[in-house]
């Protein structure tokens, strides 16, 4: 039996979280509603600007992580992070969270515990602002081969291509994984990220069994009209999740189409939408459900975090999802 239902490997981001309006986006040369990168003393001069901030644990995968140990699943996380109080309050929240941080935080070096100073708009759109600090570090000897090739599911972060190292960790654990039969799978991430790696990420969709990303992801991949993007994701790969924020989901394997409507609501914080979505799918993907109940799950699962600051869940998604009459 394996060790873990699903094991992330992903960027460890400690998230700071304020409100701010366009004004002040504007004023600080914020583009709204990305992710920007940004070095060590921009990180400084932006946070000291947050007004009422708050901390939470982040990263996008690890953000899916969490939603499924929510959910019950044995889930295993590979991030890195410096031994400095971010890093530490990161492994100890993920435990909390119920997913096993499995790398200790790191003594020494110069690179901090990575950080993102998210600002949230009253529209609840979301402008993150980076800083990856020792995350830039993760690479192949973070993965071990007791966890990657461990897990019957492995999700991957498609942000890792922006560093060499962390392309070759991110590969290592999809080799591991897949040579002990396991299922791997990419979150595109976002549409800039899939801008600058176009064709390593065509190769994955080609390669890995399953693929997560949003309309503007999919458009940007394949540089076309979402039908056309989807027809040919569909062609290459064994398994296409496409999101579109407010509309249909629509999931495709192999002859099957699913799709699934999805309620509008004004986001309180958009903040991690798409990895609950993750979350949720990859839980029905796990256990085994349908591509539509799969969905579903997403659905209710993103529904649940945009109700709130902050991109993990507050609520016991099971008993959602039974409410739901999901499970
Ligand atoms: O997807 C949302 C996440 O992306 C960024 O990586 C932040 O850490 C945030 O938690």
């Amino acid at each position: 039996m394996n060790a873990f239902d699903v094991v992330g490997i992903g960027n460890a981001i400690v998230d700071v979280i304020s409100s701010a309006d366009d004004s002040f986006l504007d004023l600080m040369g914020i583009e709204k509603g990305i992710m920007q990168l940004v070095e060590r003393q921009r990180g400084e001069m932006l946070y000291a600007a947050m007004k009422d901030r708050v901390q939470a644990p982040g990263g996008s995968v690890a953000n899916t992580l969490a939603g499924l140990g929510n959910l019950g699943l044995r889930t295993g996380f590979i991030g890195r992070v410096h031994d400095d109080a971010l890093g530490r309050f990161y492994a100890r929240s993920m435990e909390e969270d119920g997913t096993a941080f499995v790398n200790p935080p790191v003594a020494g070096g110069d690179l901090p515990t990575s950080r993102s100073m998210i600002f949230v708009s009253p529209d609840g759109e979301r402008s993150m602002n980076t800083y990856l600090g020792i995350s830039s570090e993760l690479g192949p000897d973070d993965v071990a081969d007791d966890v990657a090739g461990a897990a019957r599911i492995l999700f991957l972060e498609g942000y890792l291509y922006d560093k060499p190292s962390g392309k070759e960790a991110f590969e290592r654990a999809a080799r591991l994984c897949r040579g002990a039969g396991g299922k791997a799978g990419i979150a595109l991430s976002d549409p800039f990220c899939v801008d600058r790696h176009r064709d390593s990420f065509r190769h994955l969709v080609r390669d890995l069994d399953y693929v997560i990303g949003n309309r503007h992801e999919w458009e940007s991949l394949y540089q076309t009209d979402l039908s056309s993007a989807l027809e040919q994701a569909a062609a290459d790969s064994g398994l296409v999740v496409c999101t579109r924020s407010g509309e249909d989901v629509i999931l495709v394997q192999g002859d099957e189409t699913a799709r699934v409507p999805v309620r509008r609501v004004v986001p309180v914080d958009a903040t991690g939408a798409g990895d609950q979505f993750a979350a949720g799918f990859l839980y029905g993907y796990a256990t085994g459900q349908s591509l539509e109940t799969a969905g579903r799950m997403g659905c209710a699962a993103a529904a649940e975090v945009i109700g709130h600051f902050g991109a993990r869940p507050e609520t016991d998604l099971k008993a959602l999802f039974r409410r739901e009459q999901l499970i």
